[in-house]
């Protein structure tokens, strides 16, 4: 018996391509995890915010370790420069400065004490498992999948702007200098998602390349959901 293969399937075109990405974002992004929904609601308990705050900066803290992988994967000058923004935006260029800081500080206003985010002590198994995931996926997968995983920062913007605002509103009890981070993070995630999808459309020329991008997309989305699911939970362990 003889089996034909199927041909390979034409590559979309970048519009249907661009569609394609955006409504993994839409179907699968965690603002509409029941943790976000209850943080914007206003029902979240000071301990909860504060978990949160928590295990998030282990997420933080390690968007500049798997942006160095993905820029010693980058083969041109100007395309390592991009993405060593990226790293200075997180870590500063000095002491004190930089989104790291900035998240420490939103920790400090929410009571946390810096010494114990620093230390990760109070971070949760499945967090610390969300992240690694993530930092090992850039590390071992191509640039192309690594760049489309960064792609979910196409919606945080908007989610940083209902953040801001249900901080305001709801949790008056941090003071509004914590809310930094969030604030420059509108301009820096537009710009970097700009940056990001120009990539993604112009590096995935197969329809296989496609879809691995779109793979990598939704596995990202995995990741922020799988890490809102272990806070949201942690009450429950015993
Ligand atoms: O608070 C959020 O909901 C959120 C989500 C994401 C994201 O969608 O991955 C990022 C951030 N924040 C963020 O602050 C950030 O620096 C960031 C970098 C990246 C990335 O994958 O390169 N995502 C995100």
């Amino acid at each position: 018996m003889t089996t034909t293969l199927a041909p390979p399937a034409d590559p979309a075109g970048p519009a249907e391509f661009e569609a394609r990405l955006r409504a993994v974002g839409e179907r699968r992004y965690h603002d509409r995890h029941p943790f976000n929904l209850r943080m914007h609601q206003g029902t979240l308990t000071p301990d909860e915010v504060r978990r949160w705050i928590t295990n998030r900066f282990h997420y933080q803290r390690h968007i500049p370790v798997k942006d160095a992988l993905i820029t010693a994967k980058l083969d041109t000058p100007r395309l390592r420069r991009t993405w060593l923004r990226r790293i200075e935006d997180h870590d500063g260029r000095h002491e004190g400065e930089g989104g790291i800081e900035r998240w420490l500080r939103l920790g400090e206003a929410a009571g946390l004490d810096r010494g114990t985010l620093l230390s990760a002590r109070t971070v949760l198994p499945g967090v610390r498992l969300a992240v690694e995931g993530y930092v090992n996926f850039c590390r071992l997968r191509s640039p192309l999948e690594a760049v489309a995983a960064s792609l979910t920062e196409l919606t945080a913007p908007d989610l940083m702007r209902v953040r801001i605002e249900a901080f305001e509103r709801h949790y008056p009890w941090i003071a509004p200098d914590g809310l930094a981070y969030f604030r420059t993070r509108v301009d820096q995630g537009r710009r970097d998602s700009t940056e990001a999808l120009d990539l993604v459309l112009r590096w995935a020329r197969t329809r296989e390349d496609q879809d691995r991008a779109v793979a990598a997309l939704s596995f990202k989305c995995d990741v922020l959901w799988s890490l809102l699911d272990a806070v949201e939970h942690a009450g429950e362990r015993t």
